[in-house]
């Protein structure tokens, strides 16, 4: 059995004005696939459609061969694993306690859950953290536990929506390395950013070429690119409405935005 996301076609309209034009795209387990667009280019409704939360007015979106949308939450979430800006959560459970929640697909015992959720703290060097109540633990911490319970879920596709946005340099750093890491075990990354540098946190010399970029601007497909694509910056640029020039820093490839050239 396949585990692919299979976006066709899809489209949104409200009130007439399309958020989602035709959009077709395609995540497997080991794909990383960057969604990259402007402020209110669709990039979270294409995320909100992936995941079947969004109603199509045309197009499919499959994952492992099945309608997604016609998926139980228990069926949906043996394949698609979610990461939002910000863990959502208003009680103070403890960060072990979230972590295991995210097992609630597994009939198992609790006590089996907890030992998983240890172990996906561990793995994101995270345990210290696993009796702190999770409404007090910082940004970047809630994000790397949010990362747990991604590992906990054990599903073949993990979705990202702009995870680090509010994160300061060094946990942005940390959170899109521990991503890069779980790409490299064999998972399937689908990751929203307006920021194209921090995926160069993710990536190990010679893996560029395996990161593709998709450019959405007002509701479509703008370009497909690879990471190291030559002219990668020429469109972001333009869907962007910058000049972006790529500058090698370090060995990396990193993107810097300048004014559009005015006619003088
Ligand atoms: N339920 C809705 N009804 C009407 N318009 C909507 C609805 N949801 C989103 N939109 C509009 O659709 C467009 C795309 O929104 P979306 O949130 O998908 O953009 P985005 O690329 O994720 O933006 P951002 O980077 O600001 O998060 C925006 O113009 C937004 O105002």
């Amino acid at each position: 059995m396949t585990s692919s996301l299979e976006v066709s076609g899809a489209t949104v309209r409200k009130g007439g004005r399309p958020l989602l034009e035709d959009v077709s795209l395609r995540v497997a387990p080991g794909d990383f696939v960057a969604i990259v667009g402007p402020n209110g280019a669709g990039k979270s409704t294409l995320m909100r459609v992936a995941l079947g939360l969004q109603r199509l007015d045309a197009g499919s979106v499959t994952v492992g061969g099945r309608e997604v949308s016609a998926l139980s939450p228990r069926e949906r979430a043996a394949f698609l694993a979610w990461l939002p800006q910000r863990v959502q959560v208003s009680e103070p459970i403890t960060a072990l306690e979230h972590v295991a929640a995210a097992r609630y697909r597994f009939p198992e015992s609790r006590r089996r859950s907890e030992e998983v959720a240890l172990t996906a703290l561990a793995r994101v060097q995270a345990e210290a953290l696993a009796p702190r109540p999770i409404t007090e633990l910082s940004g970047g911490e809630q994000q790397r536990v949010a990362v747990a319970a991604l590992l906990a879920q054990e599903s073949p596709l993990v979705m990202l929506d702009e995870p680090a946005n509010f994160l300061d340099p060094a946990q942005q750093l940390e959170l899109y390395a521990l991503v890069g890491r779980l790409w490299r075990s064999g998972l399937g990354v689908l990751c929203i950013t307006h920021d194209i540098n921090v995926l160069a946190h993710a990536m190990r010399e010679g893996s560029e070429g395996r990161i593709r970029v998709v450019g959405l601007s007002r509701g479509r497909v703008a370009f497909e690119s690879s990471y190291d694509a030559p002219d990668l910056g020429e469109h972001l640029g333009r869907v962007f409405s910058v000049r972006m020039r790529g500058l090698e820093v370090e060995g990396r490839r990193v993107f810097v935005s300048l004014p559009l050239e005015r006619d003088s």
